[in-house]
């Protein structure tokens, strides 16, 4: 693998903490990867190497790199992963000493918020709110410290979101269940409080690297620390690029390494291998606009990048300007493919997509709705879910009734007050079976399905999805709930793909365990289709297209509304700006339009900073 002197200079760096200070497009993933193929090379061992990656589709990549450079297994890479995977293996080994048994179940987005409804609605509290609950509990867990965290928050805020959460652990923890963020704050808890456990990671883990250093949140970072029983430390990142403080990472990790490790080396890598040197001075004077920063000078030997900045009337006139333009790039031989449009929030892509599909361009949205979130996807984990866990009543109550077999609400009702002591719905449900206390439908209908979840369970994942399919006509029920033949037929592909998901796992309890694992890459779906790509900055990042059309540059909508209120917000946005223009490889347009929705828009301050910038470089 060619390495850049830079480069070269930090993967071959031992002796102390090292961090590298990288740029956009610099080759932050290479160098890693080098560094483990080098440290591999000086005999350490691969399989005590932990590599920490910001998504489990970047650790996959990263261990198939691997396995080319070196020749070795898949399995000898054990501990190239995520926070949460790395966390969640830990936790299985020991989860009993913290007072749970294998196997434990992960709770998706979807119990989450369910339970969180459910609990909401106990309190007197509208389920509006469980959104913002739930989000306001996961920043406090990542903030290390709960308590803290709640003392720190509004009255009204806070007597709304404590209950909830200490009600929220309780059913977790009854259920012998973890959520998310529990996955890491255990571990947290498992390595503190049990030193005989972090004295066997400290000494299995000869060196840490961690990518993506500046997104870390406090319970990462804590983890990190506990884990280290040297000086092995290797982190790798761009804080110019730090963009997700609104969920709780905290820049301020990278920005201090320096203090936190004195005898640390700091690396930098600035040249950028993705961009004109335009674009990469361009992004270099935005970002001059931050105060919080570390110094970089970014550059690359690339030249001839075509720049530009226009306001349009409105916002149908910006969408038809773009399409328009797409279309004559496409023209002149550049591929859809090779094209992105980026807005600040999902809600402007709907003006797109309609110019798109007026001049018939191809179009596909790029991190849209986690495959696992949707309907058909969530139904079919649900039966499997309610098979391996009986104690799951999310999952119980979204499958009795699906498709329709006369169980309604009411009789739903009925189950859960005919509860005794812990006993769960589907437990419940079925002592009411033996009983023969229910009508001829709803006992024949529950029959059916205990008989189905009976069967299924020690089944391999995808033959069991088959049974489902077939025992419950499940395909004739989806038909039947699609609106159009087109969606009937989309949604159809997504059960074929599922099957084919589920067949690469032999055991049930290890398809589910990675389900739930991957939740954390729903921004990382780069589309892989065909077409021009839509997308949000955020899951626009660590991608990269030859033209890039930054849109809907106004103030409220980028920086949006929500992030303006403090200098601290203000940054993150512009970082995000950084991001976004940064992943132009030669051709960067930028819009915003004078009205939208029939009202006047004010010009983003980043449409005047770039436009300072160009001027500064003479574009
Ligand atoms: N030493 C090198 N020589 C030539 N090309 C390189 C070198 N290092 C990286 N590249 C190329 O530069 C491009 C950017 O690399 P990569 O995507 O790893 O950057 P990055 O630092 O992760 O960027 P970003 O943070 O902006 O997403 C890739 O196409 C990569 O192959």
């Amino acid at each position: 693998m060619e390495l850049s002197q830079q480069q070269a200079a930090a993967v071959e760096h031992l002796g102390s903490p090292a961090l590298v200070v990288a740029g956009a497009g610099s080759g932050k993933t290479r160098t890693l990867t080098a560094r483990f193929a080098r440290l591999m090379e000086r005999n350490v061992d691969s399989r005590r190497i932990l590599a920490i990656t910001f998504t489990n589709k970047a650790a996959g990549e990263m261990k198939t790199r691997l396995m080319q450079m070196t020749g070795r297994m898949d399995t000898d890479f054990p501990w190239v992963r995520t926070y949460h995977s790395a966390c969640y293996t830990i936790l299985k080994k020991h989860c009993t000493k913290l007072g749970y048994r294998m196997p434990l179940e992960i709770f998706s987005s979807y119990h989450q918020q369910k339970t969180i409804k459910e609990i909401a609605l106990t309190q007197n509290i509208d389920k509006k709110h469980a959104p913002a609950i739930l989000s306001e509990i996961s920043r406090a867990k990542n903030s290390g410290n709960v308590n803290r965290y709640f003392d720190a928050l509004p009255l009204i805020t806070r007597s709304r979101t404590e209950g909830i959460y200490r009600e929220y652990e309780r059913i977790l923890k009854e259920k012998n269940a973890l959520d998310f963020d529990n996955i890491l704050c255990l571990t947290r808890d498992l390595l503190r409080d049990h030193p005989e456990v972090q004295a066997e990671y400290r000494e299995k883990f000869q060196h840490i690297l961690v990518d993506e250093y500046q997104d870390t949140n406090n319970l990462q970072e804590e983890i990190t620390r506990l884990l280290l029983g040297h000086e092995n430390l290797f982190c790798v990142g761009d804080d110019w690029q730090a963009v997700y403080g609104f969920r709780g990472s905290n820049v301020s990790h990278f920005l201090s390494f320096p203090d936190k490790y004195p005898n640390a080396r700091i690396f930098r890598l600035e040249q950028n291998y993705r961009s004109a040197d335009e674009i990469v001075q361009l992004a270099n004077g935005i970002i001059g606009f931050n105060e919080s920063r570390m110094d970089k000078h970014c550059f690359s030997e690339k030249r001839g990048a075509v720049i530009q900045a226009r306001t349009f009337f409105n916002e149908f006139e910006e969408a038809e300007w773009v399409a328009r333009k797409i279309r004559t790039e496409f023209r002149s031989g550049v591929d859809y493919e090779d094209m992105v449009v980026m807005y600040r929030t999902k809600a402007l892509s709907l003006w797109f997509e309609k110019a798109l599909r007026q001049l018939q361009i191809p179009y596909q949205m790029v991190g849209s709705k986690g495959f696992f979130e949707r309907k058909e996807i969530l139904d079919l984990n649900c039966f499997l879910l309610a098979a391996a866990f009986p104690g799951d009543d999310v999952a119980f109550e979204r499958i009795v009734n699906t498709p329709k077999r006369g169980i309604g609400p009411s009789m739903i009702t009925k189950i859960s007050q005919a509860r005794v002591g812990l006993m769960s719905l589907q437990e419940s449900a079925r002592q009411m079976v033996k009983n023969r206390v229910l009508s001829k439908k709803v006992h024949d209908g529950l029959t059916m399905i205990f008989e189905l979840l009976d069967a299924i369970k020690e089944m391999p994942p995808a033959l069991a999805i088959q049974e489902i399919l077939d025992r419950t006509d499940y395909l004739g029920y989806l038909e039947g709930y699609c609106k159009t033949p087109d969606e009937f037929n989309t949604r159809k592909d997504q059960v074929e793909e599922l099957l084919h998901t589920a067949s690469l796992k032999e055991n049930l309890l290890d398809y589910l365990e990675d389900v739930n694992l991957i939740q954390e890459d729903k921004d990382d779906d780069d589309g892989g289709g065909k077409g021009v790509h839509l997308s949000t900055v955020h899951a626009s990042k660590g991608l990269e297209y030859r033209m890039a059309f930054i849109v809907g540059l106004e103030e409220q909508l980028f920086p949006h509304w929500r992030s303006m209120e403090s200098d601290r917000e203000l940054e993150e946005e512009r970082r995000l700006m950084y991001v976004a223009v940064t992943r132009a490889e030669s051709h960067l347009y930028v819009t915003s339009a004078s009205s939208r929705r029939k009202k006047r828009t004010k010009k983003s301050r980043f449409f005047y900073e770039l436009d300072e910038a160009m001027d500064e470089l003479g574009i």
